[in-house]
């Protein structure tokens, strides 16, 4: 039971992101029993700095330039201890004061071990430390401030943690302005690991890169990237939410025995035993049919290949049948790629709609369009989801099979529907559908926050969204809360046309099979809409040959763990490509 427990907690550790208010909540009982967090974070920052060092084979102390970015908080004093325990051991520390204030025991514990302290604030109160110079003063020492942390060799960024809401101001925002980023990300290149060139300064972040948004992975205005950032007591939702998760490079995790399973984690990543979950095992008395069907209206006279790759994806995905309705030219199209599908209604346990059918167009060819006998068909199919508020209608709406709805699909969407319905839009199509619902929105906007627009779909129309990218983020209804998972296996390579018409094929496969778990309880939607997403980006990855993700698990601090290496990003690939792979995907997992 011990056992079981200690591995729960890792895993909760390893793939569990928790609010900021969670972490205070777990934080409590360990302040209250005196346990000395502070210093044992700092003595973990210090390790992760010598262990950066020895590495690059940095090891002559006098040469090696150690900055302290310190703020005035607990976060700054978390850096100032680290910084000590450095300077002790004969290097150069310098801490950089960009608050009013710093923690006073951690500044006598760094300056009696040598380090030094430049203030830049005028209005700054530390003791031993003048300030009230000038302005022009003021300047001055801030820009020999950034040229100082430019030329380090390694930065210890402790400006701010936890507590900060929004974007970054006065000494911190100039800093971050300086040294760092603003606006979108560069997630940096896929390429392995050794092909990275090395740099200095080598930035490390204390408990989370100041700048960025903890909560909700946004970037809000300035930001400092991290090479590595030092994750205490357990991940934050930065850590694994877009873009902000791109800020903070290498994720090492400080187990402080949070009790993380008494807690509701933020945001969960999926992992491989999650995954194999939605897996339905084949039963010795099968039948095709118990296996589960699913039915497909994907492609178009326009995109007949959408509908061959969402409906090949579908058959290869442990499921006994799938059913294909749309133009005589796709039909003839998947029968010659594959002869097993069956053509025409019939009866299903699962949809998939939408895949490689036209958006709704705007202008004079809208009435053509409405024409297209695959819109008309999604259109009356996804009427049947409706939420219209009557008992009846609702109860029979909540009896039909789940459904994928994907793509110009989306358009066709009613605005409040049940929750067997899962919506896997990419940013471009989220904006489109987040507009539509009377919340303007451009694709940058939602990559930008991607976290808010998956939740604020999912609440609109009571669906599962699924917002497709490096880290796919699902939001949808369990139990009255909505829940976030986020799969980030995936090779950049999956970006690649038709790749989303496969994922609608496998989610829609994953539902057929287990359609009696739906009809149960539809709260596991999201749970299987992930699920689909990690297979999808995991048959990619084999299909390239890739140890590259949008997304790897964290280094957990003494543990004898390394980080996750990227030893080759593989070869290039096609959508058809990650459909061959799917059956060796469900191999592993089963
Ligand atoms: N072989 C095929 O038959 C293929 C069919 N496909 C189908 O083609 C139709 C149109 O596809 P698209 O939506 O890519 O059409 P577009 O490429 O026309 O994109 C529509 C809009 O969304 C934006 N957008 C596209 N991809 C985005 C992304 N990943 N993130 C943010 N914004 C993005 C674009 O800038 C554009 O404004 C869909 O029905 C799709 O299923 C594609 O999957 C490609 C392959
Ligand atoms: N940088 C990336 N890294 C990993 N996977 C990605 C990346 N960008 C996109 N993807 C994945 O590629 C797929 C693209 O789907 P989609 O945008 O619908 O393309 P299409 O419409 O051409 O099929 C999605 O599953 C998405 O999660």
């Amino acid at each position: 039971m011990a056992l079981e427990h200690a591995s729960e907690h890792i895993q909760a550790l390893l793939y569990s992101a928790y609010s900021t208010n969670s972490v205070r909540a777990m934080e409590q009982p360990l302040l209250e029993r005196d346990v000395p967090l502070m210093r044992m974070a700092a003595s973990a920052t210090a390790n992760v700095v010598l262990h950066t060092l020895q590495e690059n084979g940095w090891d002559n102390e006098r040469s090696t330039r150690i900055v302290v970015l310190a703020g005035a908080g607990d976060n700054g004093g978390d850096g100032l201890y680290a910084g000590a325990f450095l300077a002790a051991r004969g290097y150069d520390v310098t801490a950089i004061a960009v608050g009013k204030r710093l923690h006073n025991g951690a500044l006598d514990a760094l300056c009696e071990a040598g380090g030094k302290v430049l203030v830049l604030d005028p209005y700054a109160q530390i003791p031993g430390y003048s300030s009230g110079f000038s302005a022009g003063e003021a300047g001055e020492r801030l820009q020999s401030a950034i040229e100082y942390v430019r030329h380090a060799t390694v930065v210890l960024d402790a400006m701010t943690g936890i507590g900060v809401t929004g974007s970054l101001h006065g000494i911190a925002q100039a800093m971050a302005t300086a040294l760092g980023r603003s606006g979108m990300p560069d997630s940096g290149l896929a390429i392995p690991d050794d092909q990275i060139v090395p740099h200095t300064p080598i930035t490390i972040a204390v408990d989370m890169p100041s700048g960025i948004g903890v909560n909700d992975g946004t970037l809000p205005g300035p930001y400092i990237p991290a090479d590595i950032t030092i994750m205490f007591g357990a991940m934050k939702p930065c850590a694994m939410l877009p873009p902000a998760c791109y800020a903070c490079g290498k994720i090492c995790i400080v187990d402080f025995d949070f009790d993380l399973m008494e807690m509701e984690p933020a945001v969960e990543m999926v992992t491989a035993g999650f995954a194999s979950e939605a897996i339905r095992p084949c039963r010795v008395e099968d039948a095709k049919y118990s296996r589960g069907v699913l039915g497909l209206v994907t492609g178009s006279q326009e995109y007949p290949g959408a509908a061959v790759l969402s409906t090949c994806a579908a058959a290869r995905s442990n499921i006994g049948m799938v059913r294909y309705v749309g133009p005589q030219r796709a039909q003839d199209l998947i029968l010659h790629k594959l002869p097993e599908a069956v053509m025409g209604k019939g009866h299903v346990q699962a949809w998939a709609v939408g895949s490689g059918v036209p958006v709704e167009q705007d202008d004079a060819d809208m009435n053509e369009l409405h024409e297209d006998i695959q819109q008309r068909t999604i259109t009356a199919l996804l009427q049947h989801y409706a939420r219209t508020g009557n008992e009846d209608q609702d109860a029979r709406a909540e009896a039909m099979p789940p459904i994928v709805v994907d793509a110009g699909a989306l358009d066709l969407l009613p605005n409040h529907v049940t929750a067997q319905v899962v919506l896997t839009p990419h940013a471009g199509e989220l904006a489109r559908l987040l507009t539509r619902l009377g919340h303007a929105m451009s694709p940058e906007e939602v990559f930008a926050r991607p976290w808010h627009c998956v939740r604020l779909a999912a609440q609109e129309t009571g669906a599962t969204v699924l917002l497709k990218g490096a880290v796919t983020l699902v939001a949808g209804n369990d139990g009255g809360t909505l829940r976030v998972l986020a799969a980030g296996r995936a090779p950049a390579s999956l970006a690649t046309a038709g790749a989303g018409d496969v994922l609608t094929g496998l989610l829609g496969a994953l539902l057929a099979q287990q359609s009696e778990q739906v009809h149960a309880d539809a709260a596991c939607m999201p749970e299987i809409a992930a699920s689909a997403a990690y297979m999808h980006g995991r048959a990619a990855a084999l299909a390239s040959g890739s140890d590259q993700r949008g997304w790897h698990r964290p280094m957990l601090y003494h543990a004898h763990d390394e980080y996750p290496v990227v030893e080759t990003v593989g070869r290039p690939i096609v959508a058809g490509d990650v459909v061959e792979a799917i059956p060796a995907v469900f191999e592993a997992l089963q």
